[in-house]
């Protein structure tokens, strides 16, 4: 394979014209040049990167850093004022909502226009078609003009075209890539998968998504690179901006020994306030729906429930962060299986996964399952205090150990949670908290 960069970017410059008033442009082309009636704004000021095959890089900066301007001349379809760009190979790109399409046309049409415009030919088109229309699974729609379409209808179609098209560069703003819970968490996995070997640029002003999904960050300031490095380094140093953090760091001593507290369950010290408020971690869920369910593994067993459940086994549509739930898994066992686990991951909107269990530790190898009959698993935790956004739960029913197992079935998304509103203040969950002290002498 040749280590030559898929992308190489050298000494780019942008330019915009400013014009005041729509006249001064008029008397700019009648005067060809001898007189200047417009201001000039450098959207794009010498940058220089280069991004090697399987690299992924989160583009990160504030509104107006020059993000778009820069993806945009990647992609083509603006042309720089200096500088050069080097793209060596099919570029795909979902930038901006609708580009590229006829809204007068039906969905297949556009999607034989869209893909003929990736330099894909009518046969090859044919042949995808299907697979395009069951990754976008907009169902009847796909044969309505898109200009009936719903934004996330748009964003479903546009996205399965370029997930099709095999490009070597695919270019994401995040701020697009939005559809219900289950199209995002099948985006995340599409793009996971494709940047093993496809170059990802994805435009994000969340730092935690560009952590999770990419390996580099070039951090966008003014028009200029203001850092290209790790992710995690170059997001830590643009949050440090954004938060222009001056406060100082002393020694944290041990303090007084700490007595910890006798083992039993307790309330979060605010949630008298914290019900009573907008701040509330009101968790909406979703219900389990088998027929939806994606996922792999032998076919010996096949999950039919996923419940969330209240402290006396009710069903929960709505739940609150940081209160005891159950979690209850029941799976159909159709062939003999031996040592099974079953097991969940708590999942962000990227298919991060935040926190999980299963049950090898507390019954390895007590169960054995030599035929047909129900498994039924049931995980009593306290729900996380989760930040606003889609939630979904992965769960799965193996046999072996937690190392080494074979997956009788895996489902991807087996229920979707969206949180509302949240007390927590950083990170990725918060945890109910029993007591804060806090005083002043
Ligand atoms: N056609 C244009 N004419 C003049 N100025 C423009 C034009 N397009 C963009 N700009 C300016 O260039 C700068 C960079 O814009 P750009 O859209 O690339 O920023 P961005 O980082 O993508 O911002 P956001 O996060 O808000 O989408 C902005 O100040 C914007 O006002």
């Amino acid at each position: 394979m040749s280590c030559e960069p898929m992308i190489s970017v050298t000494a780019l410059s942008k330019r915009y014209e400013i014009y005041d008033k729509p006249a001064h442009r008029l008397w700019q082309f009648a005067w060809r040049g001898r007189r200047c009636f417009y201001r000039e704004f450098w959207a794009l000021r010498d940058i220089d990167f280069a991004v090697a095959a399987g690299e992924s890089v989160g583009i990160i900066g504030r509104n107006g850093a020059g993000k778009s301007t820069l993806l945009q001349i990647l992609c083509g379809t603006l042309a720089p004022t200096s500088g050069s760009v080097t793209v060596r190979g099919r570029v795909a790109a979902l930038l901006e909502l609708g580009a590229g399409f006829n809204p007068e046309f039906s969905g297949r049409d556009n999607v034989y226009l869209c893909a003929t415009l990736y330099g894909m030919s009518e046969g090859e088109i044919r042949e995808k078609f299907s697979a395009i229309a069951e990754f976008a699974d907009i169902g009847d729609f796909m044969e309505q003009p898109v200009k009936t379409y719903s934004s996330g209808m748009y964003v479903r179609l546009a996205f399965a075209v370029i997930a099709h098209v095999d490009a070597e560069i695919l270019i994401i703003d995040e701020a697009l890539a939005v559809g219900d819970a289950l199209f995002t968490q099948k985006c995340m996995r599409f793009l996971r998968e494709f940047k093993k070997k496809g170059v990802l640029f994805f435009v994000s002003h969340d730092t935690t998504a560009v952590k999770s999904l990419c390996e580099r960050a070039l951090w966008l300031s003014g028009g200029q690179v203001a850092a290209f490095g790790s992710a995690k380094d170059v997001s830590e140093q643009y949050m440090a901006y954004l938060y222009q953090s001056s406060g100082t760091t002393s020694d944290c001593g041990a303090g007084e020994p700490f007595a910890l507290p006798e083992l039993a369950d307790f309330e979060d010290a605010r949630l008298r306030y914290l019900n009573a408020s907008n701040l509330r971690n009101d968790l909406e869920v979703f219900r389990f729906d088998p027929v939806q369910a994606t996922g792999f593994g032998t076919g010996k067993v096949a999950v039919r429930r996923v419940l969330l459940l209240g402290q006396n086994s009710e069903p929960l549509s709505w739940c609150v962060g940081g209160e005891p739930v159950r979690l209850r898994i029941e799976a159909e066992v159709l062939e003999s299986i031996e040592a099974p686990i079953v097991g969940f991951t708590v999942k962000d909107r990227l298919g991060q996964p935040l926190f999980g269990d299963n049950t090898y530790l507390s019954h390895r190898n007590m169960l054995e399952c030599p035929r047909s009959g129900m498994l039924e698993a049931v995980f009593d935790f306290r729900m996380p205090i989760l930040m606003p956004g889609d939630y979904s739960i992965a769960v799965a029913v193996a046999s072996g150990t937690q190392e080494d197992h074979v997956q009788h079935q895996w489902i991807n998304d087996a229920l979707f949670f969206r949180s509302h509103a949240t007390s927590a203040s950083t990170g990725l969950v918060g945890i109910p908290m029993r007591n804060i002290e806090f005083s002043f002498k």
